[in-house]
């Protein structure tokens, strides 16, 4: 019996004497032996260190065969007709061989399937892909793959050869052809390491060619400055198709009318997309592919309401969802589990750690003053731009940009405050390399990809552990080395040690005082902080 199962029957115990005859005819039926199949099936195997899930593929094959024995044991049942002797012996002859040739046909398929369950277990051990689900799609070997497993069209091949993409990144070999086949997924990599086209490609050839049917696919992320990010990696990929892929910008939801404006893809933060709900601007129902990107940030309370009314919107019953975040707490996954069909989960690495790249620092200022008096002397020792620099709030974010605006360092700012195009300005000259340091709040902690950051500054410690990993990971993509650098005080010491955890599972080595002390409770921690600015105050 299932060891699983078997707590089920616990306590269950027949009346033998009663049911004798009951019982002497399940004796009968059981020493027949066909219940045994299944186990020699397995038994080829051989080791257990299969995955469980792997197994389950095998059983499976184990039930196909078990029809056909049924099968030919009824065929059988034509004998006894002496009559047609002959020509009969010459049926159960080529019977007989059309039966071997059916035996060696599946034993060579379950062979080859074997063989492809070791392949795909040596190539997620490599590339330290731990996944979860039952009949799960082998990992991507390569890009080529794409075409010859899948058919892909030529222009997405072309358009990775053209941004220079040669490998997939362990996040795409594997949730690529998850969400091909047609299954939910839940995701988690480390930052930088390429989940945006781990959604898109199979976005792209799910969708086959642009349409008029309305939208069809949906990329919800939790700030502009990403979804913008994001619908320019859309394009990127899309080149060579007629996909109208739009962002839901402030005008576009003042004015549109999707009705009119044909879309195959929008991507949108969730607000705006709630609005355009509400104000039936938009119709989701035939959206087929609707991505989560940041997903816990999502999941926060503040933005709760705004995802489930877009989740309900979309409602097509063959809609695929799915959910990307480096971080991803094991509540968001639960809650996320209760409104996902049978989703697969993909985790690369370890849950919830800082990208292996980066070299990560504690810096002890002592107190507040200190902090601007380390900041001077690294960019005058070592520094070496572009440098982003993470404060609590957008009053310090504004404070430390007065500072530094005098010390002949091309800084900028950038907060949620700002106009939106003042925003797109700080990302843009951040980017063209125009500015040399950029002073943020966590309104790009997450997702952007400023390729060549070298250091980020935690400023100010940052509010919770996924904040940390989100806001280091900005520098240290796509396999480039990083530096990361968190200055901290005697205030923020009692949160040390939840850092320091990161830290050491990603590798980097922490001072022995500071793993000694004890975990605190950590959620949300922006404590009141003296004043940045060193101007007296009647100036101000
Ligand atoms: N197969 C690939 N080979 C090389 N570089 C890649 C590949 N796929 C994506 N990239 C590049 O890696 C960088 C990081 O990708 P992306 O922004 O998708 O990371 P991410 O995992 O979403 O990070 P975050 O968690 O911070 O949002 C981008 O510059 C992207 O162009």
């Amino acid at each position: 019996m299932d060891k699983d199962t078997a707590f089920l029957f616990a306590g269950v115990k027949f009346d033998k004497k009663r049911f004798a005859r009951e019982f002497s005819l399940f004796q009968k039926k059981e020493s027949d032996g066909d219940d045994n199949d299944q186990v020699d099936d397995l038994s080829f195997l051989g080791s257990s260190s299969i995955p469980e899930q792997e197994q389950q593929n095998v059983v499976s094959v184990s039930g196909k065969k078990r029809k056909r024995k049924n099968a030919s044991a009824s065929s059988e049942t034509v004998e006894g007709f002496n009559v047609f002797k002959s020509s009969k012996s010459k049926l159960v002859e080529s019977g007989k061989q059309n039966e071997q040739e059916e035996t060696d046909l599946f034993l060579k398929q379950k062979k080859e399937q074997n063989r492809q369950i070791e392949r795909d277990a040596v190539l997620r051990k490599n590339y330290k892909i731990h996944v979860r689900g039952d009949n799960l799609p082998s990992p991507l070997l390569n890009f080529a793959e794409l075409s010859t497993r899948y058919g892909c069209e030529p222009y997405i091949l072309h358009n990775l050869r053209e941004l220079g993409f040669k490998e997939p990144t362990p996040i795409q070999r594997q949730a690529i052809p998850v969400l091909l086949s047609g299954r939910e997924c839940l995701a988690s990599a480390p930052t930088g390491s390429g989940k945006t086209l781990a959604f898109v490609i199979p976005m792209l050839m799910k969708l086959k060619q642009a349409s008029k049917d309305g939208i069809r696919a949906v990329i919800m992320c939790p700030t502009r400055e990403l979804a913008a990010q994001t619908s320019r990696e859309c394009k990127k990929m899309a080149k060579g198709n007629k996909f109208r892929i739009k962002l839901m910008t402030k005008e576009l939801l003042k004015n549109a009318d999707f009705s009119r404006r044909p879309c195959d893809i929008l991507i949108s933060t969730p607000r705006r997309l709630q609005i355009a709900i509400r104000k039936k601007k938009i119709d989701l129902s035939r959206v087929e592919y609707l991505v989560l990107d940041e997903s816990d940030k999502l999941f926060e309370l503040g933005l709760l309401k705004q995802i489930d009314s877009v989740v309900k919107a979309c409602s097509n019953p063959s809609v695929v969802r799915s959910l990307f975040s480096a971080t991803l707490p094991d509540k968001v996954e639960e809650l996320a589990r209760t409104v996902m069909h049978d989703a697969v989960r993909v985790i690369i690495g370890r849950k919830n750690t800082a990208s292996e790249s980066i070299k990560q620092k504690l810096v002890f200022t002592g107190s507040e003053e200190g902090k601007l008096l380390a900041l001077r002397q690294s960019f005058a020792e070592s520094l070496n731009p572009p440098v982003l620099i993470f404060v609590q709030s957008k009053k310090r974010a504004e404070e430390l940009f007065e500072e530094l605006k005098f010390d002949s360092i091309r800084a900028d700012v950038i907060h949620s405050d700002l106009p939106q195009n003042q925003r797109e300005n700080a990302v843009d000259d951040f980017r063209a390399g125009k500015t040399w340091v950029l002073i943020a709040t966590d309104v790009v902690a997450r997702g952007m990809d400023f390729k060549g950051v070298n250091c980020v500054i935690n400023y100010d410690f940052p509010e919770s552990a996924s904040t940390y990993i989100h806001r280091i990971g900005r520098s240290g993509r796509a396999g480039r080395p990083g530096e990361a650098i968190t200055f901290y005080t005697e205030d923020d010491v009692k949160y040390l040690r939840n850092i320091a955890n990161v830290m050491t599972s990603s590798g980097c080595e922490v001072p022995s005082w500071i793993m000694d002390l004890s975990k605190e409770k950590w959620k949300k921690y922006a404590p009141k902080r003296e004043s940045i600015s060193t101007k007296p105050k009647d100036l101000e």
